[in-house]
């Protein structure tokens, strides 16, 4: 429970009846959104994009009111805390699983530590899951905050250096063609090509609006306004089908090393991956590629003669993932071959707790809620959950950080043959 004047309420975002503008109670709360991530007011230009990508979304937004604020200081629309939630899919490998995003979580310094994200977060989840949601998604700004709630970390996220100083030479030829063009044109390509690339990349999460106003320059690092430093080129295979895209700026000639940094980098094949950053490392004058979306295991060392090119920085956490729907979300994933067990969550805000049997047959698996009193093959936190559904880690890793715990050596010999799937989650973008 919160302070009782405390006043949680949704933000409308219809526009102003007259002037069609962006309203005062949503600029007040998106500025508010802002200001807790250390970010300029918005113009009224800014206003309204930020507007018009949010409906486009279809973000639900929420503000908290303190109407104890003295009137004469405070402008009453200004809210204490924001908190936004929109839908997309998250890609666990057998399937696209419906998942609940949550973002712009702000709560101002004066009201810290008085349990208001508890509140809007503990209700939120639970409103999610009886809405048919099997998980919670969202990118975090520190660790320690959402393991909580029952999230846990499935993928992790490092800047690629790469020195591209001389001649990278690659293992492999050449293959198909990079085309420079207008970054405009990315409006009718992008969307595609990441559709593409999200049905087949396990840990991947829908992209929201932003991402396409940002793939054309109309949006820059800088905020909802056109970027003239912003660039883009294509890779065509061999059949001259457009099947990877990426976008890039030249960030000055200081400070040094001279670099070219990646905006976003989005292949729908290993091929096309490849050739877009041998199209990167051509530009003469650079000495540095940058590439801030990187897996922990980025392939790319492995196709130059010289690995020892790439170096990495700024490694973290990235996408976390909160199961609401144990059978839902379990039944959708890949398994190793036949078997069964049982699993005990504890929850500590009572979503998903339970026992919960697995009946595993050729790797598809029909899960069901059992009896309290059953014993429990293996039994977890809900936050182990995210990564065992992802396969972030294997099963005896998991274990071995404490996070699962198995009745014996046996059972755990077991659950790593029938969990442990080939491939490592990533995500490559931010909400
Ligand atoms: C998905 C996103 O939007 S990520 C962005 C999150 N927002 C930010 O980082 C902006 C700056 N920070 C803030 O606005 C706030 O400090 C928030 C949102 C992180 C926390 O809001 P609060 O209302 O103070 O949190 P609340 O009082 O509900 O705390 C809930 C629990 O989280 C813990 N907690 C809160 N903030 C932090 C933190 N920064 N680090 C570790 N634990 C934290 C509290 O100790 C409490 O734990 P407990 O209930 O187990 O004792």
């Amino acid at each position: 429970m919160i302070d009782p004047q405390l006043r949680i309420g949704k933000v409308a975002t219809a526009r102003n009846a007259d002037s069609g503008a962006p309203s005062a109670t949503y600029a007040a709360w998106l500025n508010t959104v802002r200001e807790g991530f250390y970010q300029k007011p918005a113009t009224a230009e800014q206003l309204e994009e930020l507007l018009a990508a949010q409906l486009a979304d279809a973000r639900v937004l929420t503000g908290v009111w303190d109407d104890s604020a003295p009137g004469s200081l405070v402008d009453p629309l200004v809210p204490v805390a924001t908190y936004a939630t929109f839908s997309k899919t998250l890609n666990i490998g057998a399937a696209l699983l419906r998942a609940h995003l949550v973002t712009s979580i702000t709560v101002r310094p004066t009201h810290r530590r008085r349990g208001i994200l508890r509140e809007l977060l503990g209700t939120d989840l639970a409103r999610a899951k009886a809405a048919g949601n099997p998980v919670a998604v969202l990118t975090a700004t520190e660790a320690t905050i959402y393991g909580r709630f029952g999230f846990g970390q499935v993928t992790e996220q490092q800047t690629l250096h790469l020195d591209v100083r001389g001649d990278v030479r690659f293992h492999a030829a050449p293959s198909g063609r990079v085309v420079v063009l207008d970054a405009g044109k990315l409006a009718g390509i992008a969307p595609g090509i990441f559709e593409r690339f999200h049905q087949n990349q396990l840990g991947s999460v829908g992209r929201q609006e932003a991402y396409w106003r940002y793939a054309t320059g109309a949006w820059g690092p800088e905020g909802p306004e056109p970027d003239p430093t912003h660039r883009a080129a294509v890779h065509l295979d061999t059949e001259g089908r457009i099947d990877g895209y990426v976008t890039y700026a030249f960030t000055g000639w200081d400070p040094k090393p001279i670099t070219l940094e990646v905006r976003d980098l989005v292949a729908t094949t290993a091929v096309a991956r490849r050739e877009l950053f041998r199209f990167l490392a051509l530009h003469d004058l650079i000495e540095r590629v940058s590439y801030p979306m990187a897996a922990a295991d980025d392939p790319l060392p492995w196709a130059l003669e010289d690995p020892a090119r790439v170096s990495y920085a700024q490694r973290g956490h990235c996408l976390w993932v909160r199961v609401l729907d144990v059978p839902a979300a379990f039944a959708a994933r890949n398994y190793n071959g036949t078997g069964s067990f049982t699993l005990r969550v504890e929850d500590p805000i009572g979503l998903t707790g339970g026992c919960y049997g697995f009946g595993l047959e050729d790797g598809r698996a029909t899960v069901s809620e059992l009896p309290e009193d059953t014993v429990a093959d293996v039994s977890c936190n809900v936050s182990a959950l995210g990564p065992l559904l992802l396969g972030a880690v294997g099963t005896a890793e998991l274990a071995g950080a404490g996070l699962l715990d198995p009745a014996s050596e046996q059972v755990l010999a077991t659950l790593a043959a029938l969990l442990d799937i080939p491939g490592s989650p990533h995500a490559i973008n931010e909400f």
